[in-house]
């Protein structure tokens, strides 16, 4: 479709971030969106699937596609992963490359800048995330570092963007650059729709999340969390309604149920409340949940308990 004469025209297309864990990208999509649809969190890795976020705009229509960070694979969870970041990248309409602006780029990012330019069709604008951490002077520095970057590797940048998702600071213009690089097409979504996300996916995100916070170094990686049903409670008046939602909480050895159940039970108890609470914000009903810890052996490297895991 093209557009003719005065006709201003519609794009839609699809984008994605990548980066190194904690590069900023889930709250950036987040920050795009304007709510909160994808699970950020100051633990790396925590983004397993692909959440789509939707910004919609008079002229355009933004799908945001959020993936786990690449990195190098120890295991078959980390080789599985990876085969979705490769997928998603081939299929998008730009990749955006999140780079903190307060940190020095390194190995981790030269790793990914050499993957990307393997993927030459899609057009690639480097995003300069957390420039609310430094001043004026660190960030032109990391600009240069960026743009080195991108000509070591064989990486052309379409553009380089500094942003803060956490001020605002030039998220507007990060959507307004990213636009021109979608077709030109009717909107794919219906207006209103933030995410396509299957609500069981976003909530045992949402578990797994809260899960993970408390827990030191201890369990990084070896949470799975599952929604296994939801129901609204019978017999309950039209004006209270109750949503039960049972969710299991998979670990990997029997010696790590101590940590995620903590003394007397307490430390799921907190678990399950701050993930209940984000839950009914998330649906705008009051839920019961029930959060149940199974041990599902050495899920990460066994592909049986993976697909039944949803990986
Ligand atoms: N100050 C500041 N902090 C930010 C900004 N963007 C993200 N952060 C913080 O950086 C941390 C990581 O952000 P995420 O959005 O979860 O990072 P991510 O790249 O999605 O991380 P993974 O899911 O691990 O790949 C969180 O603690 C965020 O609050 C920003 O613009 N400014």
């Amino acid at each position: 479709m093209t557009s003719t004469g005065s006709t201003p025209s519609h794009r839609s297309g699809f984008a994605c971030f990548v980066g190194r864990p904690n590069a900023g990208k889930s709250t950036l999509t987040n920050a795009l969106v304007g709510t909160k649809v994808a699970i950020t969190s100051n633990r790396p890795q925590t983004t397993r699937h692909s959440v789509r976020g939707i910004v919609h705009r008079p002229d355009a229509q933004l799908i945001l596609v959020d993936t786990p960070g690449l990195h190098r694979p120890r295991t078959l969870l980390g080789q599985r992963l990876n085969d979705v970041v490769r997928a998603t990248w081939a299929e998008v309409d730009v990749i955006g490359f999140c780079l903190p602006a307060n940190e020095k780029t390194g190995p981790g990012d030269r790793f990914i800048a050499r993957e990307l330019a393997k993927i030459t069709r899609t057009p690639k604008v480097a995003v300069v995330t957390k420039t609310d951490l430094v001043d004026g002077e660190a960030l032109a520095e990391q600009l240069i570092a960026v743009d080195r970057l991108g000509k070591e590797n064989g990486l052309e940048w379409q553009e380089i963007v500094p942003v803060s998702a956490v001020s605002g600071a030039q998220v507007g213009l990060l959507a307004d650059l990213l636009v021109p690089l979608m077709p030109e097409g009717p909107p794919l979504y219906p207006e209103g729709d933030l995410t396509d996300e299957p609500e069981q996916v976003m909530i045992a995100e949402l578990i797994r999340e809260a899960a993970l916070e408390g827990v030191r170094d201890e369990l990084p990686h070896s949470i799975a969390v599952v929604v296994e049903e939801m129901l609204p409670r019978p017999d309950r008046p039209e004006d209270r309604p109750l949503l039960d939602i049972h969710a299991n909480l998979y670990i990997e050895r029997t010696s790590q149920k101590g940590i995620v159940i903590g003394p007397k039970g307490q430390r799921l108890k907190a678990v399950g409340t701050t993930a209940r609470r984000q839950i009914e914000a998330l649906l705008g009903t009051p839920v019961f949940l029930d959060l149940h810890v199974k041990v599902a052996k050495d899920w990460q490297r066994d592909p049986k308990q993976l697909r039944r895991l949803g990986f």
